[in-house]
């Protein structure tokens, strides 16, 4: 069972970046398709980011080309209104992404020219539903975040208690007076660990790496010096560094150190996030929340970390990041790495050979995500242009 759609593109993936792109592309009337694996768009923002999730950056830079923020709204905008901004995109630019539509495979045809994109239909009950899309361009627009990492580790089979990758945790209510154990310090990490503790569990989080501890407004003076007074980086950093030690003072004593690199620096040559204190350093100076070491193995309800310590827990969530899936589908052997991101670095990662482009893999947030989306149509507009 094979329907056969053509068009001048195809972008997979209906998130931020697929959104983008097709309202680029719409402004100069390319015909094109975007393909959704779920039933909506944005799956990340409306289906696996956990309650109190908010904007972490300011809304400057988490806008979508063409169209700016709403002045009324707060800096730092709330995720229910991050939602709403991007159903009226989806309604200005009148984007109908074709959903439930699980890309599984794209390769390039040589002779005849185009991308083969097959689909499956997730909503068909038939298990072999399956459509084809043909076109002149194909847009990876997927995601970095794509699948929950949840790592192997010795026992975890025999844990007893409840268990999730961060993407599936919703809110702390259920764990009140529960022992819980958050692996992971990135930025869901701490929030969920914030947000555990607030709801009344006994709340621990592993640590087992360095990294930077700052705040929302730090990232917003940072980010600001940088766009629009061309600062370098290095200083930056160094004013964000001299910033936390007021802020936050030394945290090493509570098993938290920083990494070499800055912080900005960091998230752009390695595109490890600074981690935005949404008020669990309160909580780790207290002592609502415990930091330990790595974790060794788990047998049962036991968590025995590397530093020999044991303790047992009702449950653990794993905020230990995510994966791109891309190479679960792309089946050419160029412009991907062997991870799935682009082989190349910004700010030349956007684009590959014959016709392929990537939006949304700068590891850059919202802003990235713009900036691909733009150059794409641009280049795609020309390429047309010219034939
Ligand atoms: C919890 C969280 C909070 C964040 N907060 C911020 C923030 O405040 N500011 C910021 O700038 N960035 C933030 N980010 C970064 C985030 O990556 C971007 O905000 C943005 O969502 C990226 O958009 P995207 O379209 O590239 O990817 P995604 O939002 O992941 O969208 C990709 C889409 O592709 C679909 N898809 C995946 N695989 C397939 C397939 N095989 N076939 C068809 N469809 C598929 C997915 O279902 C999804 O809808 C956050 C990330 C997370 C995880
Ligand atoms: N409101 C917002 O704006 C938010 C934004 N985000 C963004 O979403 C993206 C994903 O964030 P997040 O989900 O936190 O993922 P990250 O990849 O940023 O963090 C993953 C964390 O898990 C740790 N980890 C991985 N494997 C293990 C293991 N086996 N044992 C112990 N620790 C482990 C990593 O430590 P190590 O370094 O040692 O590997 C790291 O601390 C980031 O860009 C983040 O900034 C996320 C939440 C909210
Ligand atoms: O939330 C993230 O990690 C993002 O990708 C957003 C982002 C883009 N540039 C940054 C610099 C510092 C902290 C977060 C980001």
């Amino acid at each position: 069972m094979m329907d056969d759609r053509s068009t001048e593109v195809i972008i997979a993936g209906a998130g931020p970046a697929g959104l983008a792109t097709s309202a680029c592309l719409t402004r100069y009337s390319i015909p094109h398709v975007v393909l959704e694996r779920e039933q909506c768009h944005s799956s990340l923002w409306k289906m696996k980011a956990y309650d109190r999730c908010n904007l972490h950056l300011a809304k400057e830079f988490c806008q979508l080309p063409h169209m700016p923020h709403m002045s009324h709204l707060p800096t730092y905008i709330p995720r229910k209104s991050f939602i709403e901004y991007l159903d009226s995109y989806v309604d200005f630019f009148n984007i109908r992404p074709i959903y439930h539509r699980c890309v599984e495979s794209a390769f390039y045809e040589q002779k005849a020219k185009i991308w083969s994109v097959l689909t499956k239909n997730t909503e068909e009950k038939d298990d072999r539903s399956r459509d084809l899309f043909t076109g002149k361009f194909l847009v990876v627009a997927t995601g970095e975040n794509s699948e929950g990492n949840i790592p192997d580790i010795k026992g975890l089979e025999s844990f007893t208690g409840k268990m999730m990758h961060s993407s599936e945790y919703k809110t702390g209510f259920k764990f009140n007076g529960k022992k819980v154990l958050v692996v992971g310090c990135g930025n869901s990490g701490m929030e969920i660990a914030y947000d555990l503790s607030n709801h009344g569990a006994k709340t621990s989080i592993v640590v087992r790496s360095p990294f930077h501890v700052v705040t929302k407004e730090m990232i917003r003076v940072g980010m600001s010096l940088m766009r629009y007074l061309n600062c370098p980086i290095w200083l930056v950093d160094f004013l964000i560094l001299v910033w936390t030690k007021f802020k936050f003072g030394n945290l090493s004593k509570y098993k938290i150190f920083k990494p070499a690199e800055g912080p900005m620096l960091g998230k752009a040559v390695r595109g490890r996030s600074p981690v935005i204190d949404v008020g669990t350093i309160k909580h780790i100076k207290t002592d609502k929340i415990k930091v330990t070491s790595g974790i060794s193995n788990i047998e049962g309800s036991k968590v025995t970390f590397v530093n020999g310590e044991q303790e047992d827990f009702h449950a653990i969530i794993f905020a230990t990041g995510y994966k791109c899936t891309t190479k679960n589908w792309f089946k050419e052997n160029y412009f991907l790495d062997e991870t799935g991101m682009p082989l190349q670095k910004f700010p030349h990662h956007w684009k590959g050979k014959n016709g392929v482009y990537c939006a949304g893999f700068s590891q850059k947030g919202l802003a990235g995500v713009s900036f691909d989306a733009q150059l794409i149509a641009d280049d795609i507009a020309n390429k047309l242009n010219d034939t």
